[in-house]
């Protein structure tokens, strides 16, 4: 049962629709105030032209609500940019949270088999190509579109011809654009995909640059990342000919409209149909707008890099997610809630498959039973936790806990009953006591006090200079394996889960602490499934699960198994003789 994908965030939504509405007035009002300007200059020529008595003091008067119109200008073009920034970050911060959104509803098997660069690439890269266009493209386009033609419009009032020869140089422009901007995409396309080639090289290293160091590859790893650097460049430098071209194709057709409207302007005032005094207003409304329009080419550019960045996160939400909430077929939708803490509930698989991890596997944990998983590696023991963890959803088959299927459960209310330990759940950066309460950040201190006694987090604590303030780096890299398996313990055990599903949950641990987890376990009142490969744990197991190629093979108690040569014996035949 998959939830279906969502799309990309709808661009005009809520709140973005009134900051275009404001843009889309503060182009009108930079219309204006260019029209303003450029009757002045008008008004201002025919004083001086006429020499008027009393010429001098109207001449200074408009010369300063010239300033005053051009200081208008300039100002709303601050504010429109400052509404056009915010505009792409409201657009671009609900893009990270729908991204994040998908991520967290996503398998983690199949995040881990994305590659991790890229998806930076997703949540930093294209966010911000996006924000560009919305908040550099997008406006601009608006903008400079609503006051040209409102400046066209008012241009024809005064006169036609001119009207006409400024529309000429804009629609080249804009034709000369269409034709040039299919030629950008290849380039962006191949800069992307570089990108995100070098991102996801870098992001490797910096995870495994001890395997570097250790097999000595730092000079061959040193001259791939030149070479991925080198094409990065060509392509950077090919896609920015490609944006310069819009832009220089904009700038050089949009001169002509300057052009036009004076060519005209001339041959009407010759003709006496105009005074010069109207062509210098002209010219002032053409030079006034022409800017804008010059902006559109970069503004295009922004656009072909952003389509390609909303592909890109299509891609990405359109993955199929875990599905959050309860529902079924029946349309029921929520099974009784789940046993209170402490309480121990029964945990089926029925016929269960996914790919080839698992085929067809059936097999039952009774409420309160210990089930140790064993088997060869790769015969699907964390496949299995996965599925009931509902990290992965099966190709077939059901799971059951408390005699319901595992999809009627809310995912936050399954979540809150199991506590897991894997080793593809690493403690986060923050502080200890951050990773310690991750599950139940409002836990009582006493709560806290309880699990980090009983795995022996207490003593780490008293160990450390700064307690439980102290920092831990990323995946707890700055503390020992060992201290890291302790703090994963109690931070699963913290609330008291019905379920503990133990993935190698004993890995790392030294001879003292893993008999303390053996205490642990029999101290828990709930159902345990553990995946192990250590024979005194399955001893401790009330059930054992043998399974191979995805099969389960073996059922049984722990003394009866290694009573028969079976498979479980001949697992740990070597442990079982060591043991005597
Ligand atoms: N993250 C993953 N993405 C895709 N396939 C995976 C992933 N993890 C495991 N598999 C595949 O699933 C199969 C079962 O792996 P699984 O990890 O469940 O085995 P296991 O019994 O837990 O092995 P081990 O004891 O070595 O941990 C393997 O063939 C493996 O290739």
């Amino acid at each position: 049962m998959r939830r279906a994908e969502s799309a990309v965030p709808r661009m005009w939504a809520g709140a973005r629709r009134f900051m275009l509405t404001g843009l889309a007035l503060n182009g009108i009002a930079q219309a204006v105030a260019a029209l303003a300007c450029a009757w002045l200059t008008h008004r201002f020529f025919e004083v001086v032209i006429d020499h008027r008595t009393g010429g001098s003091a109207m001449a200074f008067g408009l010369i300063g609500a010239m300033l005053g119109a051009g200081a208008l200008l300039a100002a709303l073009r601050v504010v429109e940019r400052v509404q056009a920034e915010r505009l792409g970050q409201d657009y671009a911060a609900e893009l990270r949270l729908a991204l994040y959104d998908s991520m967290a509803e996503q398998s983690p098997r199949r995040m881990q088999a994305r590659s991790r660069g890229a998806t930076i690439l997703r949540f930093v890269g294209d966010v911000k190509g996006i924000r560009r266009w919305m908040s550099l493209g997008l406006p601009r386009i608006a903008v400079g579109a609503l006051s040209a033609s409102i400046a066209l419009c008012v241009l024809a009032l005064v006169n036609g011809t001119m009207a006409f020869a400024a529309s000429w140089g804009f629609v080249g422009a804009a034709v000369a654009l269409a034709l040039l901007s299919d030629r950008v995409d290849p380039a962006v396309r191949e800069a992307r995909r570089r990108q995100a080639r070098l991102a996801a090289n870098v992001n490797d290293k910096i995870g495994g640059i001890a395997v570097v160091q250790v097999f000595d590859q730092v000079a061959r790893e040193r001259a791939l990342l030149e070479r991925q650097g080198a094409g990065l460049a060509d392509a950077m430098v090919a896609q920015t000919r490609g944006m310069a071209l819009l832009k220089s194709a904009a700038e050089f057709s949009s001169s002509f409209a300057t052009a036009g409207v004076l060519l005209a302007g001339a041959i009407e005032v010759a003709g006496g149909e105009l005074k010069a005094s109207q062509v210098v207003g002209a010219i002032t409304a053409v030079g006034l707008i022409a800017p804008t329009f010059r902006d559109f080419g970069q503004a295009l550019g922004y656009w072909r890099s952003a389509r390609v960045s909303f592909e890109k996160i299509a891609a990405f939400l359109a993955t199929p997610r875990l599905a959050t909430c309860a529902q079924d077929d029946d349309g029921d939708s929520s099974a009784a809630p789940l046993a209170a803490p402490c309480g121990a509930v029964e945990i089926e698989f029925r016929g269960v498959s996914s790919g080839t991890a698992l085929r067809a596997f059936s097999a039952c944990a009774p409420a309160g039973a210990t089930v140790a998983i064993v088997g060869p590696s790769g015969a699907g023991k964390s496949t299995l936790l996965a599925m009931a963890a509902r990290l992965l959803e099966p190709d077939g088959g059901e799971i059951r806990i408390a005699g319901a299927p595992i999809g009627r459960y809310r995912l936050s209310e399954l979540r809150r009953a199991l506590g897991v330990v894997m080793p593809d759940l690493p403690l986060l950066r923050g502080s200890l006591e951050r990773n310690l309460r991750y599950r139940w950040p409002g836990a009582p201190d006493t709560e806290v006090a309880r699990v980090a006694a009983l795995c022996g987090v207490d003593e780490l604590l008293a160990t450390l200079p700064d307690g439980a303030q102290t920092r831990v780096a990323d995946a707890g890299a700055n503390l020992s394996y060992g201290q890291r398996q302790r703090i994963a313990w109690a931070r699963a055990l913290l609330g008291s889960p019905s379920v503990l599903l133990l993935d190698e949950a004993d890995a790392n641990l030294d001879p003292a602490s893993a008999h303390g987890l053996g205490q642990i376990l029999d101290g828990f009142t709930g159902t345990v499934l553990m995946v192990t490969h250590s024979y005194a744990r399955m001893m401790q197991a009330d059930l054992v699960w043998y399974v191979e190629a995805g099969r389960l093979l073996e059922s049984g108690a722990p003394a009866e198994l290694m009573g028969r040569m079976g498979r479980t014996r001949r697992l740990f035949q070597r442990e079982a003789n060591e043991a005597g």
